[in-house]
C-alpha cells in the first residue's frame, strides 16, 4: 500500500476513509481535490499532509500558467492565497504549514526570472525532494528510536496509540518506523494499539499495517489502555506528533495526553518520534497551539449509523498537547532529545546546527 504517489499531472492518494474495508485511491488533479482529502483525512499524519500538500502547490502553480498567468509576481500573490487555503485545512499538523512555506521561499527565489514556467518545474522538483527527504527521515530517526530502546536487551511490550506509520507518511512511519526497526533485529514481543476514537485510527490503519507486515499487534479500545499497562508488562509508549513547541510539549491525536498521564503512573517511559519539520520554534509553549475541532457527527455517529441523540452537545477536539514533563525522549532524524524541556529543545538545536 502506498500512500501517496505523484504522477507527474495527477497525486493518487491512497484513500484512508475506506480502510481496512476498501484499497482504494483517490485521483487529485486539481489543488483543490488535495485540499479535500486532507480535510476528509483521506490523506491524514502530520508528514503525510505535508507532503500532499507540496504536490497541491505544484498543481495550483501549473493550473494557473495554463490559465494564462505569465507574470511571475501575479503567480506568486495567487499562489500565496491558495496556500493560505490550504494551510487552513488541518490547523494543529505543523508540517503542513512548513511544506507550504518551504514552497512558497522557493518561488519567491525565483521570482526575479519572471519566467512562471521555471517556477512550477522548481515547485515540482522541490515536492519530490520533500516526498523523498520524508523516506529518509523516518529511516534516520527510527534508528536513533530502536538504537535506545534496544539497550533493554530484551523483547518489548509496546503501546501506541492512533496512526504514526506508513500511511502517516511517505516512509516507514515515526512511532511505527521505530518499530518496525525494533522488529528488524527481533525485539518487538508485542505492540498494543489504542483503537483511538472518534475515527479509529489504531484499529483501521495501525492494526492493518502492522498485522500486513507481520508484526505482533493486538487492538485495544481507549479505556483499556490503563489495565493493560498494569497487566501486559508494558516497556514503553511511543506515539508520533503534530506539533512540537520550543519547550517541548507535544501535540497529537486526542488521547495522547491521556496515555501519557497513565504510563507516568505506571513507570512506563513515554517516547515521541517525530521530524524536525514538526518542531514549532516560533511557539514556546503547546498552550499556543492550534487545537482542530471537528464535526460534531464524527462522536454522534459510528460510522455513519447514529450512536448518540441527533442534537446532543458534543466536544470534539482532534488533538491534545502532552506537556514535556511526561516525555522521556523525542526521537528525531537528528538525534534523540532526553527529557526535552526549553533548554533541552534549545541546546539540541543549536548544537545540531538544524535551522527550520
Ligand atoms: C507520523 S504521524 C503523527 C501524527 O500526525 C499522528 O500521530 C496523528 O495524530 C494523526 O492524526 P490524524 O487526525 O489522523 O491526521
Amino acid at each position: 500500500m502506498e500512500t501517496l504517489h505523484w504522477k507527474g499531472n495527477e497525486l493518487l492518494l491512497l484513500d484512508q476513509t475506506a480502510l481496512p474495508l476498501q484499497e482504494r485511491y483517490l485521483s487529485c488533479r486539481s489543488w483543490q481535490d488535495v485540499r479535500r482529502a486532507i480535510a476528509v483525512l483521506a490523506v491524514r499524519g502530520a508528514p503525510a499532509i505535508g507532503v500532499a500538500a507540496a504536490y497541491a502547490v505544484v498543481l495550483a502553480a501549473r493550473a494557473l500558467v495554463q490559465g494564462g498567468v505569465a507574470d511571475s509576481a501575479a503567480l506568486l500573490t495567487q499562489l500565496h492565497a491558495i496556500c493560505l487555503d490550504l494551510d487552513a485545512a488541518r490547523p494543529t499538523a505543523v508540517n503542513l504549514h512548513w511544506a507550504l512555506a518551504k514552497m512558497e521561499r522557493r518561488a519567491a527565489e525565483l521570482q526575479a526570472e519572471n519566467d512562471p514556467a521555471l517556477i512550477v518545474d522548481a515547485l515540482e522538483a522541490l515536492a519530490n525532494a520533500i516526498c523523498a527527504e520524508d523516506i529518509t527521515v523516518n529511516r534516520r530517526l527510527s534508528a536513533y528510536g530502536a538504537a535506545c530502546l534496544c539497550k533493554a536487551g530484551k523483547k518489548l511490550h509496546i503501546l501506541t496509540h492512533c496512526n504514526a506509520g506508513a500511511l502517516a507518511t511517505a516512509g516507514i512511519g515515526t512511532a511505527l518506523g521505530v518499530i518496525r526497526a525494533l522488529h528488524a533485529r527481533g525485539l518487538v514481543n508485542m505492540v498494543y494499539a489504542d483503537e483511538t476514537r472518534p475515527l479509529l485510527q489504531g484499529a483501521r490503519l495501525t492494526a492493518t499495517e502492522l498485522h500486513a507486515d507481520g508484526i505482533p499487534v493486538t487492538l485495544i479500545t481507549d479505556n483499556m489502555a490503563a489495565w493493560v499497562m498494569r497487566t501486559k508488562e508494558i516497556d514503553a509508549v511511543i506515539v508520533g506528533a503534530d506539533r512540537i513547541t520550543g519547550n517541548g510539549d507535544t501535540a497529537n491525536k486526542i488521547g495522547t495526553y491521556g496515555v501519557a498521564i497513565l504510563a507516568r503512573e505506571h513507570r512506563i517511559p513515554f517516547y515521541v518520534a517525530a521530524p524536525i519539520s514538526t518542531f514549532d520554534l516560533q511557539m514556546e509553549t503547546g498552550v499556543s497551539i492550534p487545537i482542530e475541532e471537528r464535526d460534531h457527527r464524527e462522536v454522534r455517529q459510528f460510522q455513519g449509523q447514529a450512536s448518540a441523540p441527533a442534537d446532543v452537545a458534543v466536544f470534539n477536539p482532534a488533538f491534545d498537547v502532552t506537556p514535556h514533563e511526561y516525555i522521556t525522549a523525542i526521537f528525531t532524524e537528528a538525534g534523540v532529545i532526553s527529557e526535552p524541556d526549553e533548554r533541552q529543545v534549545t541546546q539540541f538545536f543549536q548544537k545540531k546546527g538544524v535551522v527550520l
